[in-house]
């Protein structure tokens, strides 16, 4: 409606007397507002507007808002693409991406200062079948994986074609793409770019070409941005991608002529996650209407059967029982009161949980793999919660922790300590934990205080696992904290997929799982603190006992058996400082670590606890990218990630990894039980507490 403006005429106000009735008309008729319109006039404006049309004014929701940020996202969603095919099609998945600079005015700049970059992501997947290629990547909504229950990291059908659309918003050039179903199959070379308006593809160009690939897909796209290393970058999103996907060889040729390559280390695809039927509990009432609609099934107990997971024969009759409708009434038939009764019902009625094989989490063994692979640290740990639900979506959370300095900084001669001024804090408090985020196994490297699981790593109270922590902020020290949902549906906060929404459900599994990595990382740093001055103390026995030994025996005239004295002085002060447990928790007999379930500890000495996943890998070590500190910094000498012979000890033959112990686990100086399976957390005491 339109606003009645200050110059419009007053109603029920009589024209002053003095002017005559035309003079007032005039007035009147030039008090009208300009922008007046009728509903006719509004009603030949009105029209439908593409959804590409909508995309295009706002990029910005489908992560293309700063030229930075876009050229992550174009990334993202291929490599998103080609992962996902490749593991549908049962490929251990190898891909390539490179980022290179584009001339323009005939210069090539730097990478840093470079305005527009030629993006190539690669993959050895299914590949995709001729006649799908242009709607694939040149029509928003469309796509394979919306319409099923099934975990993916695309599930919008929006991702590629987006980018495909920013590319052409913003250098005019179409998407390439390069498709091969199959050694015996043609490659097909496509150019396409998307019809706004309608939101429909136009081929520029398709042939058939000779492709060096027995079957992959390869997509090129012309994009504005900005390529800077650091936080949120495109480098440190393919070196967190490496670390939730170690199945995937992943190959990246940076804007600056370098290549690193994240090899892999876990051999084995994710097991694949099953499609599964709506749970009764998550949908809603229209939903449920238009399923009655839509359902092929003839009478509503079969429907409710063959629509839904977890509803038997029995239980759908029972269920139109309660609700006063006939089992066999046909579905598109049942309305109005009669539908709301029976949706009542279904939601009062006790049904199993959902099937969780739809889910396919990465496992605490690769998750240990990914983070040992990527971060220099001293302890890791990694813990999967059983699957849960929310809205009736199966879910499942895991987390990890990688916790420390690299051993090999400790063994360097130490500063000598500055004193501090009152008040001022140790360096290493000065250093916040990073957290890590995972949706679908796709890191997440926006919107961080936004999302779900950022908020449980705030709210866990990580003083008690002997970490420091400011009220409402993340624990101080060298610590990766990362968290993973895998779920058929993620609740994303907006179309960008960038933060975790916050359902109750999802809160309570993060921070079970981040509170049962942190009681690790407590039991962990109280053992190795005990031991450290147990050791200290049993090394000050080991001084003296060389003159005890000697005064006793110049006390006996020379005859006592020197040996034997020593033997048994040594064996009293090993006993009297923790035995052979203070050598454990340092690392020194090469045993895992007791208690600690799914951990590694490095230690100057070795490797101890799940070694196995930190074993060498199939490609060239010197292929490797150098692992950064858990600062994101790289090391002063690079050393390949795999293949670090100061610290990698390799496990006892048989042993597997972790030693396996038949007795209940005992932590190493407690008396009291732990730990690994006890449904009670212990909270051992803080740091430095005795
Ligand atoms: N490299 C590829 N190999 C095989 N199929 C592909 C490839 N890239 C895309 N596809 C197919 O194209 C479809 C559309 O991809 P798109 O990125 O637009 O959406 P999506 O991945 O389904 O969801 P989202 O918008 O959440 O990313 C996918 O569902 C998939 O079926």
């Amino acid at each position: 409606m339109a606003k009645q403006t200050a110059s419009a005429p007053v109603v029920g106000s009589a024209p002053s007397a003095s002017r005559s009735p035309e003079a007032a008309v005039q007035k009147q008729s030039s008090a009208k507002p300009a922008q007046q319109v009728t509903a006719v006039e509004m009603g030949a404006r009105q029209r439908e507007i593409s959804v590409s049309e909508f995309f295009t004014k706002n990029r910005h929701l489908l992560g293309f808002d700063s030229p930075r940020k876009s050229l992550l996202t174009c990334v993202k969603e291929a490599v998103d693409n080609a992962l996902d095919a490749s593991e549908e099609a049962g490929i251990l998945p190898d891909v390539t991406v490179r980022l290179e600079v584009v001339p323009t005015n005939g210069t090539t700049p730097p990478a840093s200062q470079a305005t527009r970059f030629r993006i190539t992501v690669t993959d050895n997947g299914p590949g995709i079948v001729r006649q799908q290629i242009p709607r694939i990547f040149a029509k928003l909504l469309y796509g394979s994986k919306f319409h099923r229950m099934r975990m993916s990291r695309g599930q919008q059908g929006i991702g590629i074609s987006a980018a495909g659309m920013y590319g052409q918003l913003t250098t005019g050039k179409p998407v390439k793409i390069i498709s091969r179903t199959g050694p015996r199959a043609a490659a097909h070379f496509f150019e396409v770019q998307i019809d706004t308006k309608k939101n429909e593809p136009l081929v520029h160009e398709n042939k058939q070409i000779d492709w060096h690939q027995p079957q992959g897909t390869e997509v090129t796209l012309e994009v504005e941005g900005k390529y800077q290393k650091g936080r949120a970058s495109v480098d440190e999103w393919l070196e967190q991608t490496s670390i939730a996907n170690p199945h995937v060889r992943l190959i990246y040729h940076t804007p600056e002529g370098e290549t690193k390559e994240y090899p892999r280390t876990y051999h084995e695809l994710p097991p694949s996650p099953r499609e599964i039927k709506p749970h009764p509990y998550g949908i809603e009432f229209g939903m449920f209407l238009k399923m009655l609609q839509d359902t092929k099934s003839h009478g509503v107990a079969g429907f409710l059967t063959s629509d839904f997971c977890r509803v038997s024969p029995q239980l759908a009759e029972d269920m139109c029982k309660a609700a006063k409708v006939s089992p066999n009434l046909a579905p598109r038939a049942l309305k109005g009161p009669a539908a709301e009764a029976l949706y009542r019902t279904i939601q009062d009625t006790k049904i199993m949980a959902p099937p969780t094989n739809c889910i396919s989490p990465i496992g605490e063994k690769a998750i240990l793999s990914g983070l040992y692979k990527q971060i220099k640290g001293e302890f890791y740990t990694a813990v999967s919660r059983p699957p849960a639900v929310y809205r009736g979506n199966p879910f499942l959370i895991e987390a990890g922790l990688a916790y420390g300095n690299r051993p090999v900084d400790q063994a360097k001669p130490q500063q000598p300590v500055q004193p501090k001024a009152e008040g001022e804090d140790e360096e290493e408090d000065s250093e916040l934990a990073r957290v890590i985020r995972y949706a679908n196994r796709v890191p997440l490297l926006y919107q961080q205080s936004a999302c779900s699981t950022f908020k449980a790593a705030l709210s866990t109270t990580w003083k008690h696992y002997g970490v420091s922590q400011s009220r409402g902020a993340l624990p101080a020290g060298p610590m990766v904290i990362f968290v993973h949902m895998a779920s058929v549906w993620v609740p994303f906060t907006s179309e960008s997929k960038e933060a975790i929404a916050d359902y109750d459900e999802i809160q309570k599994e993060i921070t079970l799982a981040l509170r049962e990595c942190g009681r690790r990382l407590g039991l962990f740093l109280r053992r190795r603190e005990r031991a450290a001055s147990e050791f200290r103390r049993r090394n000050i026995f080991e001084l003296y006992i060389e003159e005890v030994v000697e005064a006793c025996d110049r006390l006996k005239g020379g005859t006592l058996p020197k040996a034997k004295l020593k033997a048994q002085l040594q064996k009293i002060a090993s006993s009297r400082t923790g035995g052979a447990k203070t050598d454990e928790a340092l690392g020194k007999t090469g045993g895992g670590p007791e208690g600690l379930p799914h951990s590694i500890i490095v230690t100057a000495d070795g490797v101890e606890g799940d070694v196995v996943v930190a074993s060498p890998v199939e490609t060239d070590a010197a292929a490797a990218p150098a692992e950064t500190d858990l600062l994101g910094n790289a090391p002063e000498e690079e050393t390949p990630a795999r293949t670090r012979p100061d610290r990698m000890k390799p496990p006892k033959a048989g042993t597997g990894g972790m030693k396996k112990r038949p007795s209940p686990q005992i932590p190493l100086f407690d008396k009291a039980k732990p730990s690994g399976r006890s449904k009670k957390p212990a909270h051992p005491a803080p740091r430095g507490k005795k």
